[in-house]
């Protein structure tokens, strides 16, 4: 069973490094002239997926904007995940699951067991309960070559009175959560499977990210604020394994196909050039 982390190495090479959520917020259907409800989310994500879910490396769809229309949108949720993974693309269901280590077995299942209806390719997960707490979806995850992404340093502004607050022995909570997913992914070849997400817009993380081997999500890009640019102060010398993500900033060029195709690309130009090491 190849990694994750292998398989993402390799779709990042093939496709660019870049990960594009699927983020149908009322907004946004309005402005693709599309209706609020179910009719509209299926046509959003139907065009998403024929538009970029055989050039984009990982897609992350946002089940908040499924869930809102109950079992209706998560019928398209996992008709969404099917297509996306039949395009070759790598889903990353963005849910920020956690919770006592017995529940999360449960998530484990819904998300990483390959004969769930949900299976995807890799989840976010929420490590407030102590990251051993989520042990079972890094158990499931390295039996069908899964991935997870913990929490660590969130993009959104509310985030660092927690993540940046000290634990008795100095170290920020975001380190112990880097430092915990760092002895996860230790020896991993070429890369971990469990990565670690620190937003675009979070200025100097103050933390050390040397031993992660393991991929960093880098939300906040584009909507949020931050611009590709900013990576290189974010993440220092740990860029080469950031895997940025835009969602509002390309879906806004929808639904145009060649419009949305070319904010795509137009995003993970910027991103190669910005990763690029000199
Ligand atoms: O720290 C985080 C973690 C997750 N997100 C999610 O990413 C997208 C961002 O959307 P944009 O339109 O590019 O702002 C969204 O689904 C968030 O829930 C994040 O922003 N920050």
């Amino acid at each position: 069973m190849e990694s994750f982390g292998a398989r993402l190495h390799r779709a990042v090479s093939e496709r660019g490094p870049l990960c594009v959520g699927i983020d149908p917020h009322p907004a946004l259907l309005a402005r693709w002239g599309l209706t609020d409800d179910v009719d509209g989310l299926g046509r959003f994500a139907r065009t998403v997926v024929d538009v970029l879910g055989d050039r984009v490396a990982v897609i992350k769809p946002q089940s908040a904007f499924f869930e809102r229309f109950g079992s209706q949108g998560l019928a398209i949720l996992e008709s969404t995940i099917r297509q996306l993974r039949e395009r070759g693309a790598l889903v990353l269901l963005d849910v920020k699951r956690g919770d006592i280590g017995s529940t999360v077995r449960a998530y484990a299942s819904a998300y990483l067991e390959p004969s769930s209806p949900m299976y995807v390719d890799a989840v976010t997960a929420s490590p407030f309960l102590g990251v051993g707490s989520l042990a079972p979806m890094f158990e499931l995850a390295a039996e069908h070559g899964g991935g997870v992404f913990v929490l660590a340093l969130t993009s959104n502004p509310e985030g660092a009175s927690v993540q940046r607050a000290r634990a008795a022995d100095g170290r920020s909570v975001a380190q112990l959560v880097i430092d915990e997913v760092s002895q996860l992914n230790a020896g991993a070849q070429p890369l971990g499977s469990i990565g670690l997400v620190i937003g675009a817009t979070v200025g100097e993380t103050g933390c050390d990210l040397s031993a992660v081997n393991g991929p960093l999500l880098a939300p906040g890009l584009g909507a949020q604020g931050a611009t590709a640019a900013d990576l290189r102060m974010v993440f220092g010398s740990a860029l080469p394994a950031v895997l940025p993500s835009y969602s509002r900033e390309v879906l806004g060029a929808g639904p145009d196909p060649a419009a949305l195709r070319a904010a795509a690309d137009r995003a993970v130009d910027d991103c190669r050039a910005a990763l690029a090491t000199s």
